[in-house]
């Protein structure tokens, strides 16, 4: 017997009685770790996604971000942000260069207010070692832990500290992790799992395609919610520009492909290109009007009238 299950475009959710006389009531701000946020929503920490500028722009748009994690001075990014007035939240590994960076942090005086272990497969031994070594160095951390895509995992990550967990694993739009390993849950079901089994908050990570897929994710039982490809074709994202026949794209590219790990190896993400979108500035706006929408549709006027939504399945 297979189980089957359900990816966000396989589902909807049943709207019930709107109770606020316009969407702008409706509140879509987020407690998040030691902060609150203007949105559940944030872009992936990707290089293809995030740089120091992106994180800046996001940090004082009050929305919540994460830098990438891939040849990073992290001490001279927590530090600029924290001078800045900003919080400063980083990416960090599993391996020997992860460990000289956080004694470099505590040997400049420096505790990032997030710090996100950030490997594929997050329910492993070499994450559980890091993630134990970080709550007690960095106690005064909020610690995400990810990815993983199960209820087991999500209890081991919160048994051995994870503050938040980051739930999905090979859902992405430059993910081909399915394709070589064999591996992948759909969203629904992840988000759904994992978010039943813990009590610290947990991110649905990848696949969102509509906007719509942010509150399915909600109603799953996320806190949070990250994307890549969402946000990879704005002037404020990290990829570059690139016209072909005088049209504009911006590059998007998978941190485990070959162009951001440098060589062909343990390849499991492609390069895309995205359309070139201009400002980031509207789409903001866009995605908070959408989320007051869905909050509408909830019959509510926080999230949390999304938590309880009742989600059915368009037969084919
Ligand atoms: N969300 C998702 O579905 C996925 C996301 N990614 C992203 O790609 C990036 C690279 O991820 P990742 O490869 O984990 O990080 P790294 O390339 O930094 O690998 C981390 C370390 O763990 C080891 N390792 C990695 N995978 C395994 C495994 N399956 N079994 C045993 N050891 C392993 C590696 O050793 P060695 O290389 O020698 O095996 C390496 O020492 C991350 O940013 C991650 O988020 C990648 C795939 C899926
Ligand atoms: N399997 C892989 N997954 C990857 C890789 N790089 C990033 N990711 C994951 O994808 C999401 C973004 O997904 P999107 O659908 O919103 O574009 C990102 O947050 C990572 O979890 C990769 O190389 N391989």
């Amino acid at each position: 017997m297979f189980n089957t299950e359900l990816n966000y475009g396989d589902v909807y959710l049943l709207p019930r009685k709107t109770v606020v006389d316009s969407r702008k009531q409706c509140d879509t701000s987020v407690q998040f770790g030691p902060r609150r946020f203007d949105m559940p929503l944030y872009a992936s920490n990707m290089k293809s996604v995030v740089d120091a500028e992106t994180c800046e722009y996001f940090a004082r748009h009050g929305w919540f971000y994460t830098m990438h994690r891939f040849n990073m001075d992290v001490v001279g990014f927590v530090r600029d942000m924290q001078a800045k007035g900003l919080f400063a939240s980083i990416s960090i590994g599993v391996n020997d260069d992860t460990l000289e960076q956080l004694a470099a942090l505590q040997a400049a005086g420096l505790v990032p207010e997030y710090i996100t272990l950030d490997v594929a497969n997050a329910w492993c031994v070499k994450a559980e070692r890091m993630i134990r070594h970080v709550k007690q160095q960095f106690p005064g951390s909020f610690l995400i832990g990810g990815n993983i895509a199960t209820a087991d995992a999500a209890r081991e990550l919160q048994a051995w500290g994870c503050d938040a967990i980051k739930a999905g694993i090979a859902g992405g739009r430059v993910c081909i992790t399915k394709n070589k390993t064999g591996f992948h849950r759909p969203m629904i079901a992840t988000v759904r799992d994992c978010a039943a089994a813990v009590t610290v908050p947990v991110i649905a990570d990848g696949g969102i395609v509509e906007h719509g897929d942010v509150a399915k994710a909600l109603a799953c039982g996320a806190s949070m919610v990250m994307a890549g490809s969402l946000f990879a074709g704005y002037d404020e994202s990290a990829g570059e520009i690139v016209e072909i026949n005088g049209k504009h794209y911006k590059e998007y590219f998978g941190s485990a492909s070959q162009f951001n790990k440098g060589e062909y190896k343990n390849v499991e993400g492609k390069k895309i290109l995205v359309e070139y979108k201009g400002s980031m500035a509207r789409l903001l706006v866009e995605l908070k009007e959408d989320l007051q929408s869905s909050i509408s549709y909830a019959g509510g006027m926080g999230l949390a009238a999304l938590r309880d939504v009742e989600m059915i399945v368009v037969a084919c």
